[in-house]
């Protein structure tokens, strides 16, 4: 079987090169460009020596680049970019995943507001899937363009979507999640909040009125019930890690349900979450590096029978951006599910 020709825009921030660290182990695809404006030229073993002897490329400016020749493209690049030259790569027959939240929210008006541009590319936008693969894998696996989804989303709706489904949260309760980030999670670009001095031996919460991906987890527990999206609370934190995010969600479900266990069983053939055992609870470095959503729930009976616990760990760069990226690529793709992403988390 030959190898998949991929391309990669925007390879040298924190996603792109974590994309260049899976799909160097993966046995059915081929990075053959990678993108840089501010690179163009550069070879990719002066820039990222971790990357020395396992590619032989240079970094591309990406408008002479020419994509049109790989059979998928990767964009990891601020919002804007994928809106403005996916269609036309859709357009030559390449399939396209997009790392950014160009085309996330299937309402254009909210997009607008939270993203604060004119969104212009709403012939994509039709053909787009929402990429969390577990809940879209048969879509995706049709799907010609994904919007891979957010690190956050990922990480609260994974545990909520088996609750949804099965209808058994109570009407009228709120949601609530309390969410932490690594710092990786806002970019390699330089922004003072993210220095050493700002960032680290400190510990805030932000986006606390409202956080663009608010509507995205909206959209999404709205598949199932409307009103109870609108119930849902969400305050992300920025905790002094690299990597890792940690989702700990508060739900009211109905008399006698074990979430527990439906959560297990709606993820037991699902290759990256792991479903814990009652009474775990799940630490960000059980999933550093590793394509892994790891999942624990607890009940609460000192509030009262009806409140449990649930707890989600990722790797913001991996299950919450690349990694689920080239899971979805596999499935677009025809391939096994798992391929180039059976790595074991790194530990310390
Ligand atoms: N970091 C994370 O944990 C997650 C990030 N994401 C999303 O993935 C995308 C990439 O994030 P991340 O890797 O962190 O970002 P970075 O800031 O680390 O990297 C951005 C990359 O895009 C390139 N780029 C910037 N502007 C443009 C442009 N106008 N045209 C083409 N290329 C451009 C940059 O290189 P150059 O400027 O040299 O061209 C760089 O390679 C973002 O949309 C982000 O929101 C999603 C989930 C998690
Ligand atoms: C710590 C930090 O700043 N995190 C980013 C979210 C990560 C990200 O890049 O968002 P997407 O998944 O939507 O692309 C933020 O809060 O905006």
């Amino acid at each position: 079987m030959s190898k998949l020709n991929i391309g990669i825009v925007g390879a040298t921030g924190y996603t792109g090169v974590e994309l260049l660290r899976l799909l160097a182990q993966h046995p059915h695809a081929q990075v053959q460009i990678i993108t840089s404006r501010g690179e163009a030229g550069v070879h990719i073993a002066d820039y990222f020596p971790s990357l020395r002897g396992v590619y032989d490329l240079r970094f591309q400016d990406p408008e002479h680049a020419d994509l049109s020749q790989c059979d998928v493209v990767f964009f990891a690049t601020p919002h804007g970019v994928a809106m403005r030259d996916a269609p036309a790569l859709l357009e030559k027959g390449v399939k396209v995943v997009d790392l950014s939240a160009d085309f996330r929210l299937q309402d254009v008006p909210t997009w607008e507001k939270w993203y604060g541009m004119p969104f212009t590319a709403q012939a994509a936008l039709k053909q787009a899937v929402y990429g969390i693969s577990e809940l879209n894998r048969a879509q995706i696996q049709q799907a010609q363009l994904v919007a891979n989804a957010g690190c956050y989303p990922t990480c609260v709706s994974l545990p909520l979507i088996p609750l949804l489904k099965n209808k058994v949260l109570q009407d009228g309760m709120p949601i609530i999640s309390d969410c932490k980030s690594g710092v990786s999670g806002a970019g390699r670009k330089a922004a003072v909040g993210t220095l050493l001095c700002e960032a680290g031996d400190n510990f805030k919460a932000y986006g606390v009125a409202g956080h663009r991906h608010l509507p995205e987890i909206r959209q999404t527990i709205a598949l199932f019930d409307e009103k109870l999206a609108e119930k849902f609370i969400f305050v992300p934190h920025l905790t002094p890690m690299i990597r890792g995010m940690h989702a700990t969600t508060y739900v009211h479900v109905q008399d006698n349900i074990n979430p527990h266990d439906l959560i297990a069983d709606f993820y037991s053939g699902s290759p990256f979450v792991d479903v814990m055992p009652i009474g775990s609870t799940p630490e960000t470095r059980s999933v550093r590096g590793a394509n892994i959503c790891r999942i624990a729930a607890q009940r609460a009976p000192e509030y009262t029978d009806n409140v449990w616990i649930l707890m989600s760990v990722q790797d913001n760069l991996v299950k919450g951006a690349a990694g689920q990226a080239v899971q979805n690529m596999n499935l677009m793709c025809g391939l096994p599910e798992t391929a180039g992403l059976s790595q074991v988390a790194l530990l310390p």
